[in-house]
């Protein structure tokens, strides 16, 4: 074991408080894009428990990456330092049935909050695609489902309890703390660690739900006005099949009906055993013929929703149960938030580029030998449709409604689409063009730093700043972060992924006392924690080699 942590963990032997940390842990996303080894992965049962992990965190100078369902498809929670998972720290805490508001401890999954709130006549108001993330990797990430009528879900968070570095722990909601709490509505587990998070629930609901099939022509056509497609249910998505230039629409809306199937709801194909391997299989053939994918997403949708147009299913389901959707196989995810009214445009662009005809699509990059997966996921929500605090980081607009274009790539028996490169490329290439703003927990790759803070003009810095004096010594910034939020040091040196180190012979390398400092360096943490790096480096380098080499064990970041 590192001898400083020991060191520190016999200072508060006499507190009884456990600190169940683990080595030799590997971290994988779920999708096993990315993978990483934490020197230490804990999983703490209680707030002092939390505590404890934070103050040992400082006092041996460690990040702290905190990781929940490990759903983001993206390397946001790989880390070479300590790991923090809160799966044993999920129980409800509190419910006001009159006030249908709950307040649970952060680690807790949605399936189980659903559960939860089902046993008192409540839900939540809305979800995403699945129901396995925890409430606070939900919304540190600024997840969303698909309907006008409501936010993101932090939209529906009302007040957050955080473990700041230095131990604290502060209550922010609209009323106290409001900065703080419009940062870490989307916090992207840089601000510190949520413990707690209280929740506008609503009373349970079911969905009457149908879906139908229809020519991309009807759907642009559709796409506004007063009869908008967008506008005909609570809940509407549609799924975008390029090829046959037409999409699934899916429209549900609250019911009094009781759960039953409806008359056209049938056996989903690709979810029983035959249809799930004969598409993961054909999937894997098209990784040496690809342009078997056009005729695969024929196939393939039409035996599971039929081979014409018109109303293919139908039923009344829970709202928990019936909002999500079957994601099949492992993938790749990258889905940005544009406009709405930018949706037609974007669509036929796109549709013009898969087509091949570039000149149409005005997208620089060849679509040469380019077959995609489908479909493309387009869905919605409308921030200004909410009373909630705007979080910072928000990718919504919070001007009007925003469109969500997720460009899947499925992962067939583990093995990478050929196209990745090109499609991702071009595809980022059309959302920036269009204004549009990558999902934080997704694969976007062709974005700098520079670009992200041209996306968030008004609000970035503010971000930057409240997160810097929260955690001044970047406790929770990690790789992910500095790649693409935080600025390098004024100097030009290469970060790491070590924080400053605590000088040899426990001399403390101060922030703001180090002569090099200049006002700009001081103004940011990672900066800051550059400078006690640099500052560490002088002054104790035989103990700060053995911090960064230790470190720089994992393979933070690196593609599995
Ligand atoms: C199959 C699939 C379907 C999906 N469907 C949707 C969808 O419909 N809509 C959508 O918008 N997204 C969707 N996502 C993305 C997913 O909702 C987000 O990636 C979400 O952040 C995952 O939650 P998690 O609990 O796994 O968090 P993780 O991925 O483990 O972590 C995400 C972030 O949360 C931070 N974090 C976690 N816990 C804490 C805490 N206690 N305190 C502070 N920070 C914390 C982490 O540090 C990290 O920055 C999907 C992903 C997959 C794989
Ligand atoms: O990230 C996501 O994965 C699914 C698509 O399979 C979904 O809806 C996301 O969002």
């Amino acid at each position: 074991m590192d001898p400083f942590l020991e060191r520190e963990l016999e200072k508060l032997s006499h507190d009884n408080i456990a600190f169940r940390a683990k080595t030799g842990h590997l971290h994988q996303t779920w999708a096993k894009t990315f993978s990483s080894r934490p020197s230490l992965y804990i999983q703490p049962e209680s707030q002092d428990e939390i505590r404890k992990i934070v103050t040992l965190a400082r006092r041996c100078r460690r990040r702290i990456t905190v990781v929940g369902s490990r759903h983001s498809p993206s390397d946001l929670t790989c880390t070479s330092s300590w790991m923090v998972n809160l799966d044993k720290f999920n129980k409800v805490i509190s419910v006001d049935e009159a006030r249908k508001v709950v307040i649970m401890q952060s680690g807790i999954r949605l399936w189980q909050l659903s559960a939860e709130l089902k046993k008192v006549g409540l839900a939540m108001p809305n979800l995403g695609s699945i129901d396995d993330q925890s409430i606070a990797g939900a919304i540190a990430t600024g997840t969303h489902g698909s309907t006008l009528r409501h936010g993101i879900l932090s939209s529906d968070v009302l007040a957050l309890r955080i473990m700041l570095s230095n131990g604290n722990t502060v209550l922010c909601s609209s009323e106290q703390n409001a900065d703080l709490f419009a940062a870490a509505l989307v916090s992207l587990g840089a601000l510190g660690i949520i413990t707690e998070v209280t929740f506008q629930a609503v009373s349970a609901f079911n969905i009457e739900w149908e879906q139908s099939i229809w020519p991309l022509s009807r759907i642009l056509d559709s796409w506004s006005g007063e009869e908008s497609l967008w506008g005909q249910a609570e809940f509407v998505r549609v799924w975008w099949c390029p090829y046959g230039k037409r999409g699934i629409v899916w429209k549900a809306d609250r019911t009094d009906k009781p759960v039953g199937p409806g008359r056209r709801k049938k056996k989903s194909w690709y979810g029983g055993w035959v249809g799930y391997h004969t598409y993961q299989g054909l999937l894997w053939v098209a990784q040496w013929v690809p342009r078997l994918l056009p005729w695969i997403e024929w196939f393939v949708f039409g035996m599971e929703y039929g081979f014409g147009y018109g109303v293919c299913g139908d039923g009344v389901e829970e709202g928990r149960e019936g909002l999500l959707m079957d994601c099949l196989y492992l993938q790749f995810v990258n889905e940005w938030a544009i406009p709405l009214e930018k949706g037609p445009e974007a669509i036929s662009r796109l549709q013009s580029w898969l087509d091949g005809d570039q000149p149409t699509s005005r997208i620089p990059f060849s679509p040469r030998g380019i077959y995609v997966h489908s479909p493309i996921e387009v869905r919605v929500s409308d921030t200004t449709s909410t009373t909630s605090p705007l979080p910072h980081l928000d990718p919504s607009f919070p001007t009007g409604p925003t469109l969500y274009l997720n460009a899947t790539l499925y992962r067939p028996y583990s093995r990478d689409p050929p196209c990745r490169t090109q499609y991702y490329r071009a595809f980022e290439h059309l959302m920036k063009d269009l204004g549009g703003r990558p999902h934080w927990a997704k694969n976007f790759s062709t974005v700098t730093r520079e670009e992200i803070w041209d996306m968030y003009p008004n609000t970035m810095k503010g971000w930057l700043d409240l997160r810097n004096q929260v955690d001044p010594e970047g406790m929770f910034v990690g790789r992910w972060h500095r790649r693409l939020l935080v600025p390098p040091p004024s100097n030009g040196e290469a970060s790491d992924e070590g924080r400053g180190a605590r000088a040899k012979k426990g001399i403390k390398v101060s922030i703001g006392g180090r002569d090099g400092a200049t006002e700009e360096l001081a103004s940011t943490t990672s900066e800051e924690s550059f400078v006690m790096m640099q500052g560490a480096e002088a002054e104790g380098s035989v103990f700060l080699q053995g911090i960064v080499a230790d470190e720089e064990k994992g393979t933070g970041g690196e593609e599995a």
